[in-house]
């Protein structure tokens, strides 16, 4: 019992976490509902006496009759036409409020999940990456697509479940100060229904919760599915990945009608049960008090009403029930994405001056060593190149650099100051970041390439240039519809040298300080990496460009070249420099160019 109340407050409080003082009215605007009800059902307290043709001035001795008594202190006569006045007066108004607080409550539901929504994006759009890239990102993925329609189910099943319990309490309220032995009465029957259903929400919960995880590790394989369908296309192995999704499909679904089938049984139950407490209570009034027929009624009104409701909320509260599994498990990943998010106080930076300086750095996976004691400086506008044999570090050298790693030991600093003094996201609003698996979003060659920026007539002067240098012009104007050609989820219909290019136009389309090519030109044929390259080498000396490459022919021109082996810089220098005092360096420039 201490333990469901607890339960009972911890979603209270929940929701006062979003909504503040909106909870609060939601409160008041119920209760106003209930007693507008309350006031209006005990007029028929007067009418049913009345009905019955006794005087209601002889009943002063009935304590039931003393309720409604109240009027006559407002010099009104207590008769047919005041009480039907009254009937009237008190049901409009409760209408007008009904209305006031239905509306009030739909909106601070749709406030509840837009903010849960903006706050679950937020969390994710500030995630350090490194948590990001070691999390299940399925997870993630479900909780912001399924999950959070599951919430906005549990946002409006919980003001149903709130609102019925107000006036369950609102009618007990009237019971007790119209009858105090009817009033037990709803007790009892109350707390009976309650057992009965308790134990069904306990097994709803349960199942919602496991739902949850079913769902997670659903879309967690949808995702991988949908990555990977070429691949298992090609390999004749997509039929047995699909087994896989159809087993936790089957797991999804038997839960869901577990679910169902529980929540058909509590409507089910609703009326059986309401009449068995009813007929109960007319026994016991009648023939075990002998009260007289009106009051009976009207105690009986107030006892349907008050049971009713508290069927209504136990059943809204077992759909709340049903998906509060969502509940908890958004709230917890937001808590989580919050408490690794990155860092990102700081200075504005606004632009290299002088040199990125990477002082002593080394980087451990785990407990895993992989970077060591690496010191080097960029210049600002040099071209560096890192390269080395796979796995030799290269990549999570470049993720330091760029601030999506922290080094383990050690520091990278832009003109004297580290990276964590500086304000992160706008260092990395500087730099253009080529990746060797080139971005593509859903969206049209001109929106992937200006990421969004209006059409101007200067913005679509820019991106013809930069079509044009990344070697992408001709392709955007053999499509049907140029620039408005959409590409489709991760650029399906291009090739990888495509792909690889509309990046690029992407990157110089920005104004960036810092150029980093991560294999940048790897799926491009000989002569439009050449046309590339010669772009590059266009840009060289006005950005600072950091490229990492295998082709070693690519990396000629750099000013520095890191040669990295194991994790810690072999040599550095110019090519000559390399080709002159590097054996490794100088066998795979000589094995490239024998295999080119
Ligand atoms: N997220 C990670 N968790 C654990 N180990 C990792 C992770 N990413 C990379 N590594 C390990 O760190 C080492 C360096 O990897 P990195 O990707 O930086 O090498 P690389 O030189 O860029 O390789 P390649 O040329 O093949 O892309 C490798 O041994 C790799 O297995």
């Amino acid at each position: 019992m201490q333990e469901t109340l607890k339960k009972r407050i911890h979603y209270f409080n929940f929701f006062r976490s979003y909504l503040k003082e909106r909870v609060f009215f939601v409160v008041i605007l119920n209760i106003v509902v209930g007693l507008l009800d309350g006031l209006g059902l005990s007029m028929f307290l007067p009418l049913l006496y009345i009905a019955a043709g006794q005087n209601l001035i002889q009943q002063d001795g009935d304590s039931t009759i003393a309720f409604v008594k109240w009027i006559e202190d407002f010099g009104l006569t207590l008769n047919l036409q005041t009480v039907l006045v009254m009937l009237l007066v008190f049901f409009v108004l409760k209408g007008v409020a009904y209305y006031f607080k239905g509306a009030y409550q739909v909106a601070t539901q749709q406030y509840f999940i837009k903010k849960i929504r903006i706050n679950s994006i937020k969390a994710l759009n500030e995630v350090s990456y490194y948590y990001f890239a070691s999390c299940d990102q399925g997870k993630i993925q479900n909780m912001l697509t399924t999950e959070i329609e599951r919430v906005a189910r549990a946002c409006q099943s919980y003001f149903l479940a709130f609102q019925q319990l107000i006036l369950v309490l609102v009618y007990i309220g009237f019971a007790f100060s119209l009858n105090w032995k009817f009033a037990c009465m709803v007790c009892v029957g109350g707390l009976l229904v309650d057992f009965v259903y308790g134990k069904v929400y306990r097994k709803t919960k349960a199942i919602s919760r496991q739902l949850t995880d079913g769902s997670g590790k659903f879309q967690g394989l949808i995702a991988d599915y949908l990555s990977s369908y070429k691949y298992l296309k090609a390999n004749g192995v997509a039929a047995k990945y699909r087994s896989k999704l159809a087993v936790q499909v089957e797991e999804i679904e038997q839960k869901n009608t577990r679910i169902g089938i529980m929540s058909v049984f509590l409507s089910a139950a609703r009326e059986p049960l309401s009449i068995m407490v009813l007929c109960a209570v007319i026994m016991v009034q009648a023939m075990v008090l002998r009260e007289p027929l009106a009051a009976v009624l009207v105690s009986l009104l107030f006892f349907y009403r008050a049971l009713s409701c508290l069927m209504q909320y136990q059943t809204a509260w077992s759909s709340f029930l049903g998906v509060a599994g969502a509940l908890e498990s958004t709230d917890q990943l937001i808590t989580v994405l919050e408490a690794n998010k990155e860092e990102t106080q700081g200075i504005r930076f606004t632009g290299l001056r002088d040199s990125l300086v990477i002082d002593s750095v080394g980087y451990k996976y785990g407990k895993r060593t992989v970077l060591h004691d690496i010191s080097f400086t960029i210049q600002k506008n040099e071209t560096v190149a890192i390269v080395g044999p796979s796995g030799s570090g290269k990549s999570t050298l470049v993720s330091l650099i760029t601030g999506l790693l922290k080094p383990s030991t050690g520091k990278v600093m832009a003109d004297a100051m580290s990276l964590q003094d500086w304000d992160l996201t706008s260092f990395q609003s500087r730099i253009g970041y080529i990746t060797q698996d080139a971005v593509i979003f859903n969206d049209t060659i001109y929106n992937n390439i200006t990421f969004w920026t209006a059409p101007t007539p200067e913005s679509l002067l820019r991106f013809e240039n930069v079509c044009k240098s990344a070697a992408i012009w001709d392709f955007v104007m053999a499509k049907e519809k140029g620039m408005h050609e959409v590409l489709g989820t991760d650029g399906i219909n291009l090739s990888g040298g495509q792909k690889q290019r509309i990046a690029m136009a992407r990157e110089l389309f920005k104004n960036v300080d810092f150029l980093i090519m991560d294999e940048a030109t790897s799926a491009m044929d000989s002569f439009t990496e050449k046309e590339i390259q010669q772009s590059i080498q266009q840009l060289k000396g006005k950005v600072t460009m950091i490229c990492i490459a295998h082709r070693l022919s690519t990396v000629k021109n750099a000013d520095k070249i890191i040669y990295l082996h194991e994790g810690a810089i072999a040599q550095m220098g110019t090519f000559e420099t390399l080709m002159n005092g590097n054996n490794d360096f100088k066998k795979m420039v000589e094995l490239q160019s024998v295999n080119a």
